[in-house]
């Protein structure tokens, strides 16, 4: 329904993601990356807040600029953090002013639809507790039917057995989504493509359980060793975590500990098989690890 074609995005004249073809297919689509690497810009721009500055947004067959954006309002709904609840609306009427007017009597269905008992809606979102706030969230989100959610982080401010029952309150939907987070656990439960971000490029793609489990990139390798297991030793930081990303060649090798000089040349996404790319000289080396 929606896909990136060459898309290059930034703020003002920066740009801070880098010529990224992507499809929303279905079975959920994982976006997942460290801090700053340009999750939220591509997301902003799968919602139509900014424009690229090349490429083209696809919606089915026309274009974000050329599309009628009153039917991609009801098609592509965000799912905000909690914290962009009203404080001072009751809940009732934050789902209420979600839903078209005809409809306004539906709040009560879809407090129920999100598992929330609904004489919440007579409460303010501080009379919440936080896994109830970001149900309030999914059920605006809701609201209008939309064949796809776009899901911020939908889980990181909540404790783990919360975080596992808003999953599976979303993997039970039937809407679509585009997941972005930095949490592994939460791609492999929900989306059944992934795409890893490093410094504003796709540096690998592919079905998520076989990307996490037999990474080919260095960085997604990294990303992976680095989820501590229960009982398990500390994860050790390999390479230098800190160095900030090369602005020419591959922009992964001042921390990659495979880099080789043929790295100083920027690697191209390409085919691996298995309906996965990467974007990586030392890919085979990385996947005989
Ligand atoms: N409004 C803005 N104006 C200027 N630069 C911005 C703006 N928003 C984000 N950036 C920059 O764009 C880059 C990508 O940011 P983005 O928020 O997309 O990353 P992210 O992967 O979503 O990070 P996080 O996980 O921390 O939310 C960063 O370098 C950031 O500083």
């Amino acid at each position: 329904m929606l896909r990136a074609e060459r898309v290059t995005l930034g703020y003002g004249r920066h740009p801070v993601v880098h010529d990224v073809t992507l499809d929303i297919t279905e079975g959920g689509v994982g976006l997942i990356g460290e801090s700053g690497s340009g999750k939220t810009t591509l997301a902003r721009a799968f919602l139509g807040l900014l424009t690229p500055m090349s490429g083209n947004i696809w919606y089915g067959d026309q274009t974000l600029k050329k599309a009628d954006m009153r039917k991609f309002r009801k098609d592509v709904q965000p799912v905000f953090q909690a914290e962009a609840l009203d404080p001072r609306m009751r809940i009732g009427t934050s789902v209420a002013e979600a839903l078209p007017r005809s409809a306004r009597s539906r709040v009560k269905e879809l407090l129920e639809q999100v598992g929330l008992d609904p004489e919440v809606a007579a409460r303010r979102p501080h009379q919440l507790s936080g896994g109830q706030r970001q149900r309030v969230v999914i059920a605006r989100a809701l609201a209008v039917g939309p064949r796809l959610l776009i899901l911020d982080e939908p889980t990181s401010a909540l404790d783990v057995t919360v975080q596992a029952r808003i999953l599976d309150l979303l993997a039970a939907l039937e809407t679509e989504r585009l997941l972005i987070t930095h949490n592994l656990a939460v791609v492999d439960r929900l989306c059944r493509t992934s795409h890893v971000l490093f410094a504003g490029r796709v540096v690998e793609s592919g079905p998520t359980g076989d990307l996490l489990a037999k990474p080919a990139h260095p960085y997604t390798r990294a990303l992976r060793d680095a989820v501590p297991k229960l009982g398990g030793a500390p994860p050790e930081a390999k390479g230098r975590t800190e160095a900030v990303p090369a602005r020419t060649g591959c922009a992964f090798r001042l921390r990659c500990p495979l880099a080789v000089p043929e790295c100083e040349q920027p690697p191209a996404l390409r085919e691996i098989g298995g309906g996965r790319q990467v974007a990586c000289h030392r890919a085979e080396d990385v996947l005989a690890k």
